[in-house]
């Protein structure tokens, strides 16, 4: 901790930055990729026909490894946003990105910070001399999730590169020098969009396209290397820039971090910029990835977040929260904002789920569905052990579930809930998103009336082992709203006060004090052990109660 002012010059040592994870341990330079830059040497680049380029894994990798850590190689910073909060003013460098509480400011438009001379310079000579004056004209009517500033931004950064197209044969991929050929090469939803789009996208950037053409000279740069007249010139630019904005839509990372620590909330509305990063924009999206992407300082890592075996795909989740929405849900949101068709295993899984929904009676792992038999009768039939069954006892079952949920419909009673529950605990898997339905229900009814803390413990780690058997237990959303949880339960007045317990009420406090453990663990994936702020007073309540629970089995012990 004490020396990453020194890693990160420009940030002052009095700045609090240790409530964040600037921290950031690099890959050794024996584990760097040879041929993908700022990869690890597990990751392979690979070809699949459905979802273009992938990254894959070499060997099997473990949890919390560093898969990725990248230099951004355009960035967009908000401008004069905070990049931690309030109370810490660290701010970002426009050109390198880092973390900085000391800044040049540009005198041009008094909105793009630095945090070197050279920083300042290199991005004037690149970059900022076509922006400057359209940012200080157009800055404040400028829209946070516009994606027009960081697809101008690229396509001023190909300028500078002259706009050659062409990766190195048999080169690495990704060069430290130009990263230009990489960043045209990224798929996008260019050819997807209908013309309403294009032409929406050609408005929203054509101010900086006028500007471009009306006040600067980089028109002339482009000229030096095309041979065509103006109009053409124009047309071309054009298409350039709804390429670029379809390309930044579709790879940019959000600069945020996962500041734990301040009230356990999570900047995820916004950020304070966006990144294009070639080689992370090659991992594809998964509703249940086995990445994550965290923010340090200046760099952008991807870490795992399971075991991920041998010639599994890497894959991060392109939008956080929406794993935790139903699979026509999070197609709808993958649709409109990316442009393409989600086919990733969970959603795949999920499909599968409801085609097949069933816990088959006979073999009791295998999904089972209704099917019409030679005779004309309806059967069960299982995808596993791939025999067919009679249906009557599920059919039975669902009736009763059925006739229950109406009644709830009308009594709002958690009996009738609870009866739900327990027939769908027979007819379904126990990790199945009917019953994550049923408990979410369940748990809500208990948390509210706050009566029953040993319900509102059980029906909340039934939810999030249900959450996190079908997305990822270090997910960050869930790992969030397990913090919340927990900490609601430990600070319930009634929790404090349990007693007489019985032995399925002493096993669900006993997992729950488990898993208090077990998130301590998690969170130090995203922070350093000492930065939990949140944990010490929660593990003195857990801990008592701990030990109340384990003198109660004692009890029962001595009397057996
Ligand atoms: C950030 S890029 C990922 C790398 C990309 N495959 C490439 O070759 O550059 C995003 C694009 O990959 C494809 N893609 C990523 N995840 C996908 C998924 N789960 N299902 C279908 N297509 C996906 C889409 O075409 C999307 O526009």
């Amino acid at each position: 901790m004490s020396d990453f002012c020194d890693l990160y010059p420009g940030v002052s040592k009095n700045c609090q930055a240790d409530q964040v994870n600037l921290f950031f341990e690099p890959l050794a330079a024996s584990e760097r990729s040879e041929n993908i830059l700022y990869a690890s040497n597990s990751l392979d680049l690979r070809k699949s026909s459905d979802r273009g380029r992938k990254l894959v894994a070499k060997k099997t990798i473990g949890k919390g490894r560093i898969l990725i850590n990248e230099i951004p190689t355009v960035l967009q910073v908000t401008p004069l946003c905070k990049c931690v909060g309030e109370r810490y003013s660290l701010y970002r460098c426009h050109n390198c990105g880092a973390a900085i509480k000391l800044f040049y400011v540009c005198d041009g438009c008094n909105i793009c910070i630095f945090c070197t001379r050279s920083c300042l310079f290199q991005a004037y000579k690149n970059y900022h001399r076509y922006e400057c004056y359209g940012l200080q004209r157009h800055f404040w009517s400028m829209d946070d999730i516009d994606y027009s500033y960081v697809a101008l931004r690229m396509m001023l950064y190909g300028a500078s590169k002259k706009f050659d197209t062409q990766p190195e044969e048999g080169g690495m991929y990704g060069n430290f020098e130009n990263n230009y050929p990489f960043i045209y090469a990224l798929e996008t939803n260019f050819k997807q969009l209908l013309l309403p789009t294009v032409n929406k996208i050609l408005y929203s950037t054509a101010r900086n396209l006028v500007y471009l053409i009306r006040k600067t000279n980089f028109f002339h740069h482009l000229n030096e290397d095309k041979s065509c007249n103006v109009k053409d010139l124009h047309l071309y630019v054009g298409g350039l820039m709804v390429k670029h904005y379809c390309q930044a839509q579709n790879n940019n990372v959000l600069l945020k971090y996962p500041n734990l620590t301040l009230d356990f909330a999570l900047n995820v509305a916004g950020g304070t910029g966006k990144a294009i990063c070639p080689t992370i924009a090659l991992l594809n999206h998964s509703c249940s990835p086995n990445a994550a992407i965290i923010i340090y300082s200046d760099f952008v890592v991807v870490k795992s977040i399971r075991v991920i075996r041998k010639g599994e795909e890497i894959t991060i989740c392109y939008r956080e929260v929406d794993a935790l929405l139903g699979v026509d849900e999070r197609h709808i949101i993958t649709e409109e904002i990316f442009h393409f068709t989600c086919s990733c295993s969970f959603c795949m899984y999920e499909k599968h789920l409801a085609i097949a929904p069933y816990k088959c009676p006979q073999c009791a792992v295998g999904n089972a569905q209704q099917v019409e038999s030679k005779e004309g009768k309806t059967v069960g039939y299982c995808f596993k052990c791939l025999r067919s069954f009679p249906l009557d006892d599920i059919a039975e079952t669902f009736k009763i579930a059925t006739i229950c949920r109406n009644v709830y419909n009308v009594t709002y009673s958690i009996e009738h809930l609870a009866r739900i529950a327990e027939c769908y605990k027979v007819i379904f898997h126990e990790n199945s998103l009917p019953l994550l339905d049923v408990y979410r229900l369940l748990y809500e009814k208990h948390y509210h009336w706050g009566e029953k803390p040993v319900e509102v413990v059980k029906y909340g780690l039934l939810l999030f082992r249900i959450l996190e058997y079908n997305i990822s237990r270090l997910y960050l959303p869930i790992l969030m709203a397990k913090v919340k949880f927990f900490s609601h339960v430990i600070g319930m007045k009634k929790f404090t006060e349990i007693k007489d317990l019985n032995d399925e009420e002493i096993d669900i406090i006993k997992t729950f004090v488990g898993e208090v453990v077990n998130v301590k663990r998690d969170l130090r994936f995203y922070l350093p052990a000492d930065k939990c702020h949140f944990y010490p007073p929660i593990q003195l309540k857990v801990h008592t109660m701990f030990q109340r629970v384990m003198f109660k089995e004692n009890d029962y012990q001595a009397q057996a």
